[in-house]
């Protein structure tokens, strides 16, 4: 085994510049990490900028260096679509070529709400696209006066609940969350994932958002390269939204984080420990705190602070440990809307006991990723994908 173990870091949305195909999906010219950049007047990544980051892509305050340390590239996204789904499942090998069902426009049909009223005992308020925070706002009081569900959706193949963790309640909550994912199993209603968005606070402006999400995803519609690791008796383990991403599809352990310091922090915990195979890391907060918030400030904060805890965990690394940082999509603060982006994705490999180092070919798809774990534990190559294990030494 070239490495014991790799850790794959998804720092969820951090996209690196438009796709070529981005026009279709309204975001020519996105380019989440290098907006950023510009919009704060420079960012300080001085871990990732000795690894390469700047020698990848332009970002400002991120100089390419001489002697970068370790590999990195970009990635093309293959398959249709830019949510978290698609972008985690191309990583592990599957290509989706028929989007999930969106109701963007439209939000839900009746008799879908109406199933849900009944099966749940609620009545549903919303039932629209809708920014997480400013529904809140709208309709928060009402449905702690009420008891009414908030019920909205986004550009993404999702229906998302809203609802008081105090007032409401958690479990009532989730209990109606699994209500929903069983309704939406009808093929003309298959929405990716059903989000329980708890929230606290008691009037408009002070509602926020708790960490108690949850997200009841589709399973996985083939094997994944975490069910070969497993199926091999790999170690798969789970920081923040990967278990809910697979349905715990191929995973063995799995730790919800906090935030995306806590998954980091987790993260560098369990490389303190001894295992073998693959730790594999979302950190949500650059997506769902700043990204669909448009906040390049918020964005770029996280960024930092992200970087000082990749310096820690590559310090808690042992001699043959990889880490792979990469993203799953863009979401570039600065453009219109508040929905993902279409962007490539930055892929930075490093390992203590690398030689060499530089630009790994590009434009090659994100099952590249998977293709390299499978490679390196020597399990079952997924079908879409090559390997770059040989390009790391
Ligand atoms: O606006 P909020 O509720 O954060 O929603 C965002 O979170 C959803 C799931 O990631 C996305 O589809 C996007 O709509
Ligand atoms: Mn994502
Ligand atoms: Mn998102």
């Amino acid at each position: 085994m070239k490495y014991n173990r790799i850790f794959l870091v998804v720092m969820d949305s951090v996209g690196a510049g438009a796709l070529p195909d981005a026009a279709k999906y309204n975001d020519e010219g996105a380019d989440t990490i290098g907006h950023t950049a510009d919009a704060v007047g420079g960012l300080k990544m001085p871990v990732m900028q000795k690894l390469g980051l700047g020698n990848l892509h332009h970002i400002k305050g991120i100089d390419p260096v001489d002697a970068p340390l370790g590999y990195y590239t970009k990635l093309l996204e293959k398959s249709v679509g830019k949510d978290t789904m698609t972008g985690h499942w191309e990583m592990m090998g599957l290509y989706i070529d028929t989007p999930f069902q969106t109701f963007t426009e439209t939000g839900f049909p009746d008799e879908l709400i109406k199933e849900l009223e009944e099966k749940t005992g609620h009545k549903i308020i919303g039932n629209k696209s809708a920014s997480g925070t400013e529904i809140l706002d709208e309709l928060g009081e009402r449905h702690m006066q009420t008891g009414e569900m908030i019920v909205y959706t986004s550009a993404d193949s999702v229906l998302q609940i809203a609802a008081h963790e105090e007032t409401f309640g958690l479990e009532e909550l989730y209990r109606c969350c699994e209500i929903a994912r069983e309704i939406t199993m009808k093929p003309e209603w298959k929405v990716g994932r059903i989000i329980a968005r708890p929230f606290i606070g008691d009037k408009a402006g002070n509602f926020q958002r708790t960490p108690n999400r949850h997200d009841l995803a589709l399973k996985p519609f083939a094997n994944t390269v975490l069910n070969s690791l497993k199926d091999c008796n790999f170690d798969v383990i789970s920081v923040g939204k990967i278990n809910d991403i697979f349905v715990g599809e191929g995973i063995t352990e799995s730790h919800k984080s906090q935030s995306s310091i806590h998954g980091m922090e987790q993260t560098i915990e369990i490389a303190g420990k001894p295992f073998n195979g693959l730790c594999f890391v979302n950190l949500v907060d650059f997506d769902a705190k700043w990204g669909h918030r448009r906040n390049p400030q918020g964005y770029a904060k996280e960024l930092e602070d992200f970087d000082v805890l990749l310096g820690k965990l590559i310090e808690t690394m042992n001699e043959d440990d990889l880490v792979i940082c990469t993203a799953d999509h863009g979401n570039d603060p600065t453009h219109h809307g508040t929905d993902h982006t279409r962007e490539m994705i930055p892929v930075v490999a490093y390992a203590k006991n690398m030689n060499g180092s530089g630009l790994i070919r590009q434009g090659q798809t994100f099952a590249d990723i998977g293709a390299t774990v499978a490679d390196n534990f020597k399990v079952e190559l997924p079908e879409n994908g090559e390997s770059f294990l040989d390009s790391l030494n």
